[in-house]
Order: C-alpha cells, then structure tokens, then sequence
C-alpha cells in the first residue's frame, strides 16, 4: 500500500523508557520506534500499563525513566490525538455540537462535523443530546474527533470498546486510512485489530512477567 504523506512524516521514538504510577513501574527499559505509515498495537492484561504509556507519550504523566521524543514535527506543532477509554461527552450537548466543540479546541482542519458523523454512522442522530447516545454510538463520537482535526499522531485507548462488529470494521478502515495518509497510531486494546497489509504492525506485550 503507498503512502501519500498528507501529515508531515513524523516519528516516535522511545529510548529506554520506563513508565508507571504511584511510584509502581508498569513497564521498563523499553525501546521502540513507530514512524510514519505504521502502527504499535499495545496488548497485555489488565492492570498491565498500556494506559499509563499512552498517557506517558501524550505527555500527561512523566516517564520514570528513559526517553522518548517525536521527530518531524515543528516545535510548536500540535500533532497528536489522545483518544482515552472514556469518551469525554457533553451530555447536554446534540451530537453535532459535541464533534463542533472539539474541532474548535483542536482545530478544524480536517472533515466537517457532517462528514465525520455520517462516516461514523451517527449522521442521522446530529441533533440528539449526546447524553441519550448508546454506550457503541458514544465510542463512535469520540472517533469522530479524530477525523474533525487533522492530525498525524494518534494515541487511542481501547477504540474498539462497545463496538459492534461493522464498527470494529469501521475502526479498521479508519486506521488503514490514516496509516495511507502517512499518520501513525499507538493503539492499546484487547480485542484483535488486523489491517490488510501486516507489514506496518507492531505489538509490543506488556505486563508479562521476564
Ligand atoms: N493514579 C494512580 N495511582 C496508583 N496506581 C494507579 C493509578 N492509576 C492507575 N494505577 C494502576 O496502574 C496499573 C496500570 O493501569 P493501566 O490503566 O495503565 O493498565 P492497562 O494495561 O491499561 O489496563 P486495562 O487493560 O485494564 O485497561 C493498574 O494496576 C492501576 O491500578
């Protein structure tokens, strides 16, 4: 598959990281690098840290050790999704105005709101409070504000949470598209995610004893 380069080709690299919480390692000494067109898949079991490293690399919690830093990007360049496993919905806002909100905090650079829900399957519930939204169609609006705001790095926790089978489909389409527009992903999950061409998966387990 070619890749189109639509983002700036960037690439994550981490350098002997350690990574944890409440004084506890989660994870050790790790080295690993994702660059533009691929994807890490974080597996492990629960309680294993692929959460802690997510929020580790979107900057949210310090490393315990080591180092990462992300190369190809401007210095004040905002390149990143964090998508964490819960959905930050505003209840008391429709569905549209929820995907308007964020494009306006995050930049709407990419699809209109529109778009984003029809491609999501939301379209025809615009103008329903989000608050009414089922536990898959929420999952489904928090994937639309990856598509609302352009950018090339996404750290996504659990996409396929709640979803039905055709929106374990549609995460799949929407992370081979990215990985063709020359973006990048760090996906934790526990269920399978398989892109057509393999090549630009990596797994990294954690959580395993040595
Ligand atoms: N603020 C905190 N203080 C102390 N420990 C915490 C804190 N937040 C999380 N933890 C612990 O860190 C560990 C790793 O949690 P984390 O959410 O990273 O795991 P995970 O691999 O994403 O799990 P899951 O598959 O269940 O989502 C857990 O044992 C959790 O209880």
């Amino acid at each position: 598959m070619t890749v189109r380069h639509l983002f700036p080709p960037l690439t994550l690299r981490a350098t002997g990281l350690s990574w944890g919480r409440g004084g506890m390692a989660l994870g050790a000494n790790v080295s690993f690098s994702v660059t533009a067109g691929q994807c890490l898949l974080l597996r492990g079991p629960n309680g294993g840290g692929k959460t802690t490293l997510l929020l580790t690399l979107a900057g949210i919690i310090a490393p315990l050790d080591g180092s990462f830093a992300i190369a190809g990007a401007g210095e004040d360049e905002r390149v990143l999704h964090y998508c964490g496993h819960r959905n930050a919905i505003k209840p008391r806002l429709t569905v549209q105005e929820n995907l308007a909100f964020w494009a306006e905090v995050n930049g709407a650079t990419g699809s209109p709101a529109k778009a984003a829900l029809d491609e999501v399957g939301l379209g025809h519930l615009a103008d329903l409070d989000a608050g009414y939204l089922s536990a898959g169609q929420s999952r489904r609006l928090a994937l639309a504000r990856l598509l609302v705001s352009h950018r090339p790095l996404w750290l996504l926790d659990e996409p396929t949470a709640a979803l039905d089978s055709e929106g374990h489909e549609l995460v799949t389409r929407l992370l081979d598209r990215h990985l063709d527009m020359g973006g990048l992903f760090i996906a934790a999950t526990h269920d399978p995610i398989t892109l057509p061409d393999l090549a630009r998966m990596e797994t990294l387990v954690m959580g395993q004893q040595p």
